[in-house]
């Protein structure tokens, strides 16, 4: 559905250009989920930047079945909720005046329902945990019915027992949808539990793209998923800034 072609985008920092990323070759099938793993800096961010439009690319393009934009769901590791408006009000912020009120509110409605906060319309920003927040950030995002649905980091700045929580509830919603997923993490386990395809980035350059045929919900202390999180994370090792270190695996 969308394929990148030996993408890349270069930075100039002073007198030096650098490449952010650097022939960037994936495709991501219709309603697939692929997660984007590899350590900080390594272009994580500036890929799925790129997939939003939010920046252009220097070499390369990106193709999308059908021609045009796709729609864009994005959702940053912080949720970024306006504090003044209410939970319903930020989920239906980018929908005003394209909708009108009556659908609005129904389309509100149920990207509230599709991840638990049915009861929270009217509460403010305020008075929301880290994860509830997270949530309606999702909402947010899917209240646009996405063609892709881009998440950066998203569960990284919640507890391990609300990150579990969100992760299978948003292979629910996937599973429900069947929204077209992208999702960047930096950590191995959420990758393998998480996508279908795993990238496998380093130092800007797609270093594998491993496939995790497990069927969902997935067990993380399943010994098939650890043995895929060993492969993944040996990779990167072996690919990575340090790799003459030989890092062991824990
Ligand atoms: N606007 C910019 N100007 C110059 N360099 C940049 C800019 N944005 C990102 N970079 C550099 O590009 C590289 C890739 O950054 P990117 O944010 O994509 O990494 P990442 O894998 O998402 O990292 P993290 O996990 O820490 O968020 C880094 O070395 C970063 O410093």
């Amino acid at each position: 559905m969308f394929e990148a072609r030996n993408l890349g985008l270069r930075y100039t920092v002073g007198e030096r250009e650098f490449a952010a990323l650097e022939g960037v070759d994936l495709s991501l099938p219709r309603g697939g989920f692929t997660t984007i793993v590899g350590r900080s800096g390594c272009g994580k961010t500036t890929l799925l930047r790129l997939l939003a439009g939010l920046a252009e690319p220097s070499d390369g393009e990106l193709r999308f079945e059908g021609g045009g934009r796709p729609r864009i769901g994005y959702v940053f590791q912080e949720p970024r909720l306006m504090p003044w408006l209410s939970v319903a009000r930020n989920v239906g912020l980018g929908l005003v005046g394209r909708l009108d009120k009556g659908l609005l509110v129904r389309r509100v409605t149920e990207a509230l329902q599709l991840v638990g906060l049915s009861g929270f319309a009217e509460a403010m920003p305020d008075q929301l945990s880290g994860g509830m927040a997270q949530r309606v950030a999702l909402a947010r995002a899917l209240v646009l019915e996405p063609d892709l649905l881009l998440l950066d980091e998203p569960f990284g700045a919640l507890d391990a027992f609300t990150r579990r929580s969100l992760q299978m509830e948003l292979v629910e919603i996937w599973r429900a949808r069947g929204t077209t997923i992208v999702f960047v993490t930096h950590d191995v386990e959420e990758a393998v539990l998480l996508g279908q395809a795993v990238a496998e980035l380093s130092e800007g350059r797609l270093v594998g793209l491993h496939r995790v045929d497990l069927p969902y919900p997935r067990d993380a202390t399943d010994p098939a998923l650890l043995a895929h999180r060993r492969t993944v994370l040996e990779r990167l090792l072996e690919t990575g800034p340090n790799s003459h270190l030989k890092e062991t695996v824990p």
